[in-house]
């Protein structure tokens, strides 16, 4: 029943200079991710001289007021980054469907003085607070119509801001590229399927697969792309009305080539062409009774939704809690309320009635059975990776290749040091020149493979390879056709005669700085090897994320999913034995990004970059910061502490100097130990095992994205593609593209050759976010940060 009491309660006074009261909730089911958003929006809100609030359990606790809105301190939310689900809870809440029930919650809000509300949840939450933000005038009118509030008590409340986070795991919003959660579900998904595929490979068997997503196939889309799925269901796009032959036909031509596995998965909502659900059952039925295969289903359920965020989500969860406070303290009277999204790599703010608005079209489309639209309504990324899985990801697709003289020998190197995804984006570049026509030819153990062992016998290191062969490559880590630092300029002219002797009519070049200095190399060698005058993409992939050209590298998302399991580790470790600060040494080269962005995605009280080097008075200061937490800390919070510091930071103050400073310094003149020291050093462990499931999609669509580049320049003369500089590129993202950048510009302008690095990273911007949020001395003051991708 609506509650009606009538209130003397005192509202408290708006807070001076405009500061604001800003609550945050999570809401819908739980998604990774939601806890460091709540961090973000507290730690921000505070930095800023607001206040937060908690309101526990969803829209409940802001309809049920009382003890379900608390105000929340900075020490309220330590440890909050690395934990799973929700910690101030969440619901699906009834009560606030009803307009009752949105008319108590407004009065909560105004008896806690809240002005500001940061709602974290999926399409229904927002839809929720959008209706919310819209009736807000209707319903103070109501309560001070039915005399539970007085004019006087709802006039500092006549606007109200409402910013939402997208928390779910469905990533069924449009407007975003990402939902926070929906990467770390697609870890738990991916971690599965792998284990799965090791049981179905012993047993030669069948696997059906259900993944969650509800009426969104985001996760089954990409799940599928991860781990080499031979068929898949979403309810976007649904499979033609035949699809038991078209399933039939691919999964015996797989069988036929020699696959001793069979994988199908299924989004919760699939659907056929006729809006009738597809189920498992009738997929296991096909697969037992028609194809005669062993076959057994697998039903993931909410296993999807548990565990610790990936990196990507503590990242996301914390650059959007931090923006969603700036969008509060920006908002003017009449600005619309924001849902802040990702585009690619760039934080932006979003029209949260339009984003509604859009994501409602999305069923609506489906139920019209106008597929086409519901596919485009998505996003631009979704069609994308639908097609990428398409041509992917069956053997053979008639109708997709090319004529005989399209056709094309693409050679496939990688150049470096081994990054997680390097294996999935040469598996779906083989598999992409088997559906057009072309040949892939495999050139084994980098450019010192090619030039010194390609008429090895009897067999050489460059070898036509078959679909086969790369099949199980997609969720490999290391590097499948080997890989090392050597540069053609070691004997270019072998080189060059290694292309003309195998006919190698185009290059598709994985790695990092080496990668993108070989092909340098290449593009300036053209005039003088006309051998080696073919175009040439470089995908940069590398740990270090350091390849000019792009904001993001493959493999990068492993290895940072490494670092914070190892950082984690040593933090549960220095909290355990508490007033313990762990110094861990990080990989990068000379390149802070990885640093940076685990220190963010840990919460690192302070982070040692190479660009920033590392000086007497910086640590001077963060041991002071040190010496204020531990003397705070009277045992009952979890205070260990993580400092990152880059490998090639400072050549004085080492890991070991560092950690032995903290240790002097942390002891009083009296011998009392405030806090002690030790060093972590992960070293390759960075390297990650099995690549993370962004830098698999990610490597599949970007490697599809090379090769129809590359193909592009089919039938070209050496002459004409020596004269175009876009005939050697480096893919990359930008900001919110991905896109082709011309070699010969990013080498001359974008690249410090000396610290073989861009000579604009873009994440230098996050430096100062990630030492607000950890409480770090401010160097620079929290108006100056802009929260977002920026140049520097
Ligand atoms: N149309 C609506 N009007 C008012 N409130 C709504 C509306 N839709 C949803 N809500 C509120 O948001 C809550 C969560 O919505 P829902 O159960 O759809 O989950 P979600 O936010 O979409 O998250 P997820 O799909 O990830 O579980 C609902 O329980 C309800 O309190
Ligand atoms: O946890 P519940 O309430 O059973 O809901 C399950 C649903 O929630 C989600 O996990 C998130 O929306 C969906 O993928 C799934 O359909
Ligand atoms: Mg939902």
């Amino acid at each position: 029943m609506p509650p009606t009491n009538m209130s003397n309660e005192e509202v408290p006074p708006p807070l001076p200079e405009k500061k604001r009261r800003i609550a945050v909730l999570t809401s819908g089911g739980d998604a990774p991710g939601m806890n460091g958003a709540v961090r973000a929006v507290v730690r921000m809100a505070i930095a800023k001289g607001c206040e937060a609030f908690f309101v526990h359990e969803g829209y409940e606790g802001l309809v049920n007021g009382g003890d379900m809105i608390k105000q929340a301190d900075w020490e309220d939310v330590r440890g909050f980054l690395p934990e799973g689900g929700t910690l101030i809870g969440s619901a699906r809440c009834m009560s606030f469907r009803e307009r009752w029930g949105r008319l108590s919650a407004a009065k909560n809000m105004v008896l806690n003085g809240i002005d500001a509300l940061i709602v974290c949840g999926g399409d229904g939450s927002l839809t929720g607070a959008d209706l919310f933000r819209k009736e807000w005038p209707g319903l103070l009118e109501e309560l001070v119509g039915k005399g539970e509030l007085t004019t006087e008590q709802i006039t500092p409340f006549k606007s109200l801001n409402i910013v939402g986070l997208v928390g779910s795991i469905d990533n069924d919003m449009s407007a975003t590229d990402a939902t926070i959660g929906c990467y770390s579900s697609l870890h738990r998904i991916c971690g599965c399927v792998d284990s799965i595929n090791d049981t179905a490979q012993s047993h030669q068997r069948a696997f059906i697969v259900e993944v969650m997503g509800r009426h969104c196939g985001w996760l089954a889309l990409m799940s599928a792309i991860s781990t080499g799925a031979d068929f898949l269901f979403i309810p976007e796009s649904p499979p033609s009305r035949d699809w038991r032959i078209d399933m039939s036909t691919i999964i015996t031509k797989h069988r036929k080539m020699g696959k001793r596995t069979t994988l199908v998965i299924i989004a919760e909502g699939a659907i056929d062409q006729d809006l009738k659900k597809v189920t498992p059952g009738e997929i296991k039925d096909l697969l037992s009774n028609e194809l005669k295969l062993d076959t057994r289903v697998t039903t993931l359920g909410h296993i999807q939704r548990g565990g610790a965020p990936c990196a990507y989500d503590r990242l996301l969860s914390t650059l959007q809690g931090a923006e969603a406070v700036n969008a509060v303290l920006e908002a003017k009277e009449g600005t619309p309320s924001p849902v802040i999204s990702v585009i690619e790599n760039k934080i932006v703010r979003q029209p949260l009635m339009e984003a509604v608005r859009l994501t409602q079209l999305v069923p609506a489309a489906i139920e019209h059975k106008d597929f086409a639209r519901a596919m485009e309504l998505r996003d631009a990324e979704f069609s994308e990776y639908f097609n990428a899985y398409r041509i992917t990801g069956a053997a053979e697709l008639p109708e997709l290749l090319l004529p005989e003289n399209k056709r094309m020998r693409i050679g496939i190197i990688h150049v470096g040091a081994p990054a997680g995804g390097m294996n999935a984006a040469s598996r779906a570049a083989i598999a992409y020149c088997f559906s057009r026509g072309h040949t892939p030819v495999a050139l084994y153990n980098g450019f010192s493979g090619l030039i010194r062992h390609h008429s090895d016998k009897p067999q050489g290191s460059v070898r036509d390879i078959s679909w086969l062969e790369a099949d199980s490559w997609v969720s490999k880590g290391g590097s499948e056709i080997g890989t090392n630092r050597t540069l053609p300029s070691e004997n270019m002219a072998e080189v060059s005669l290694a292309f003309e002797r195998y006919n190698i009519q185009a290059l598709f070049c994985i790695g990092g700085f080496e990668a993108f200095h070989a092909v340098s190399e290449l593009r300036k060698a053209r005039k003088e090897f006309p051998p080696v005058s073919i175009p040439i993409v470089v995908l940069p992939a590398t740990v270090s994320n350091n390849v000019p050209g792009t904001e993001y590298s493959l493999g990068s998302d492993t290895c940072l999913n490494a670092l914070i399991e190892y950082c984690d580790t040593c933090r549960q470790s220095a909290s355990a034995s508490r007033r313990r600060v762990f110094v861990i040494e990080t990989q990068g080269g000379e390149s802070g990004y990885v640093a940076v962005i685990a220190g963010i995605s840990v919460g690192a009280l302070a982070v040692y970059t190479p660009e920033e080097g590392i000086n007497i008075k910086m640590l001077d200061s963060d041991i002071d910061a040190l010496r204020e937490t531990f003397k705070r800390d009277r045992g009952q919070n979890r205070a260990g502490k993580i400092i990152l510091r880059n490998e090639k930071a400072s050549s004085v103050y080492t890991t070991q100097v560092i950690a032995d400073i903290l240790s002097v310094e942390g002891k009083t003149r009296e011998g009392k130990v405030q806090f002690e020291a030790r060093v972590g050093i992960p070293g390759h462990f960075q390297q990650g095992k099995e690549p993370s499931p962004m830098d698999r999609v990610r490597a599949v669509r970007f490697a599809v994205r090379s090769l129809q580049h590359l193909e592009s320049f089919a039938g070209w003369s050496r002459e004409e593609i020596a004269n175009d500089p876009t005939t050697v590129s480096v893919i990359g993202i930008r900001g919110a593209k991905v896109q082709f950048s011309a070699m010969e510009t990013v080498e001359n302008e974008e690249t410090d050759w000396k610290h073989r690095r861009p000579k604009a990273e873009y994440w230098r911007g996050l430096t100062g976010l990630g030492d607000i949020l950890a409480g770090r001395p401010r160097r620079t003051a929290p108006d100056d940060q802009e929260i977002g991708i920026l140049p520097i």
